[in-house]
């Protein structure tokens, strides 16, 4: 595997690959690798003819300062699976070799920016776009590939690519989970014992919703999801809402069309995300 750290280099040693008309696809992560991670690397090794990896904890898309301090960089142990993922390029750079002083981005995110993760992390959208369109532009992959588990985040990537005609295919891969149903997250590290035990309630609660989809009304199904955060002070819910999935509005009724259950909470310090398709 090849370690890059600079973009001069990065874009010379793509460019013989690019003329020789090999799929390239790019895996974007901020480290802290897993096997939700390796998933995205195992669909663009099956797909691709060369797997571009980038670990980049970006401050641009942090809101909150001690998240972004306490976000873990365990690099050795993250190049030793990549090397293993069979991964061809592990683009690794400092941030000053992303972004240069009072750097401006202008590229408005819209209504997906005011709602669920882009309410509670204000401004987490307009940095997540600015250093993908960076690495788009760098990379130039034929197809890029994210996890649902962020589905807030492929629905606003997948905008910018079309609004901007960036023209690269965007792949959307399945939640990867512990055998108990927790989402895999780079976060979980920081989870003690109980908190762990706790953060189950994510998957319990979309769980519930989306097996008990058509047993109840939606302001049913939401009061009782919301019951399972109750009376516990290591849970603090932000949000748990049933949406459309093209848009993410509140859906209006529980029929059959494109619904899928989204869920942020703090457990303990550590802020978790997941989601679920019901129907
Ligand atoms: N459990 C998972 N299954 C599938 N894809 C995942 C999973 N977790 C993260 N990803 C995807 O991996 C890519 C990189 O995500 P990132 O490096 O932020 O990891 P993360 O585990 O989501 O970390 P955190 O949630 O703590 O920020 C994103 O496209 C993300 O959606
Ligand atoms: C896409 C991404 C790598 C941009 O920093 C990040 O938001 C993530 O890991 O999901
Ligand atoms: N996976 C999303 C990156 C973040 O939480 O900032």
């Amino acid at each position: 595997m090849k370690i890059i750290k600079t973009q001069l280099e990065l874009s010379g040693y793509l460019e013989s690959f690019r003329n020789n008309k090999f799929k390239i696809g790019l895996v974007p992560t901020m480290g802290a690798l897993h096997n939700g991670h390796l998933s995205l690397i195992e669909q663009s090794k099956l797909a691709c003819d060369l797997t571009v990896v980038s670990i980049f904890v970006n401050p641009t898309q942090f809101n909150n300062s001690d998240d972004l301090l306490k976000y873990p960089k365990p690099i050795v142990e993250d190049t030793k699976m990549l090397v293993q993922a069979g991964c061809d390029v592990l683009f690794l750079p400092e941030v000053s070799e992303m972004y240069h002083n009072h750097e401006e981005w202008n590229y408005g995110v819209g209504a997906l920016d005011k709602i669920l993760e882009g309410e509670f992390r204000p401004g987490h959208y307009k940095g997540v776009t600015q250093i993908v369109f960076k690495l788009f532009d760098l990379v130039k992959p034929t197809r890029a590939f994210f996890g649902q588990k962020d589905y807030q985040q492929f629905l606003v990537i997948k905008k910018m690519n079309d609004d901007l005609n960036l023209g690269i295919a965007l792949v959307a891969c399945p939640i990867i989970r512990e055998p108990d149903g927790l989402a895999m997250s780079s976060r979980n590290i920081r989870l003690n014992d109980l908190e762990r035990e706790k953060a189950l309630t994510l998957y319990q609660s979309l769980l519930f919703v989306k097996e008990n989809y058509h047993r109840y009304s939606l302001s049913e199904l939401l009061e009782k999801a919301i019951g399972y955060y109750q009376n516990d002070e290591d849970l603090k819910l932000e949000y748990f809402k049933i949406c459309d999935q093209n848009t993410l509005l509140d859906k209006q009724i529980n029929d059959n069309e494109s619904a899928i259950a989204l869920v942020a909470c703090m457990v303990g310090k550590t802020r978790l995300i997941d989601n679920m398709m019901l129907s």
